[in-house]
């Protein structure tokens, strides 16, 4: 096992304070506590190789139990294995094996040009130089850097920047990476550079991958197996497609018609969600999605007709009963 999480629970104190100045002063001579439980229990494990969604909406708690695990927080209780170290110890070995990757904080120095960094990065973690340099050609290479190292970071588009940051945190080639939102900010081309870009580490280094992302395509593209919690509690784990089977009582049935057909003579066979000149789409219930099919192609001028699940996004608002 990679990953081996049992019982984990990260509690936060933070000091409330009162409003108004009454409530400040207040405060000053006695300051009030509460706990807030950022992760409240949760248990999984991990195999050495698996690409792994760890899903959840605003505040469940996933950047916390990646700091856990990357050995950034102590654990308030529980037990945590990574590469069959405590993180918290932070070994240098263990150090040296991992990687955390936060899309929205950034470890490259502002002002100088991300191959400084690169060097520092290869100091700390002691990458041998012929190793360096052939990891380095691969990351250039595998990400289609060019030049870029040599620019200063202030000076780079956003994409270009995450595409160096990526290649920072993986200078050492680490067997675990905890990816934390790497794709926000960037357009639809570099987020799927960058998907390509983890799945080719992961082939290429059987590299084990905890991966959070608000975009599902992320997730689709990259996670058979996804981790859904909230309120720092485990909601599901196991395999995408069951999930989806499991929650989502609907299909969606696209139909390309090859004449016009009233809106009112298409919601006899399901839910009208969209109708674009002669394309539309219908939800229907999913134990019904055969029958309905065959009846639309039998009743209908029916051109073209194509069954899919709906939208991740909205399976995971149904999982969380809220929107993400
Ligand atoms: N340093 C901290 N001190 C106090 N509370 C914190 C701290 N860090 C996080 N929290 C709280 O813990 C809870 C979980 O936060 P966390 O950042 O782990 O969630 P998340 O699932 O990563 O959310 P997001 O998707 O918004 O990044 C939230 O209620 C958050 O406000």
């Amino acid at each position: 096992m990679s990953i081996e999480v049992r019982g984990l629970r990260k509690y936060y104190q933070v000091h409330r304070k009162e409003a108004g100045l009454a409530g400040s002063l207040r405060a000053f001579v006695r300051r009030r506590y509460e706990t807030v439980k950022a992760v409240d229990g949760i248990d999984f494990t991990i195999a050495s190789g698996e690409m792994v969604g760890f899903l959840g909406p605003n505040g469940a708690g996933k950047t916390t139990t990646l700091k856990v695990l990357a050995g950034l927080l102590h654990p308030t209780a529980g037990e945590v294995r990574v590469l069959g170290f405590t993180p918290f110890d932070r070994q240098t070995a263990f150090l040296k094996q991992i990687t955390l990757v936060m899309g929205q904080k950034q470890q490259l120095l502002w002002d100088l040009p991300a191959i400084e960094t690169f060097e520092v990065n290869r100091v700390i973690f002691e990458v041998p130089a012929d190793e360096y340099r052939r990891t380095l050609n691969e990351l250039i290479d595998l990400l289609e850097l060019g030049d870029l190292l040599n620019k200063q970071v202030r000076k780079l588009s956003l994409g270009e920047r995450m595409k160096c940051e990526l290649a920072a945190a993986l200078l050492h080639r680490p067997k675990v990476l905890f990816l934390d939102e790497p794709t926000i900010g960037l357009d639809v081309t570099m987020q799927a550079r960058v998907r390509e870009f983890v799945a080719e580490y992961n082939r290429r280094y059987s590299a084990t991958v905890l991966l959070t992302s608000h975009y599902m395509a992320d997730v689709t593209a990259l996670c058979r197996r996804v981790i859904v919690i909230n309120h720092g509690r485990l909601l599901y784990d196991g395999n995408l497609q069951s999930m989806v089977e499991q929650v989502a009582p609907h299909k969606i049935i696209h139909l390309v018609l090859s004449e016009p057909v009233p809106v009112e003579t298409l919601a006899r066979y399901g839910e009208v969600q969209r109708v674009d000149g002669l394309e539309v789409e219908l939800k229907v219930a999913r134990h019904d999605t055969t029958r309905t099919g065959a009846r639309l192609l039998a009743e209908l001028p029916v051109a073209d007709i194509n069954i899919a699940e709906p939208p991740i996004e909205e399976i995971i608002g149904e999982v969380f009963g809220q929107p993400v």
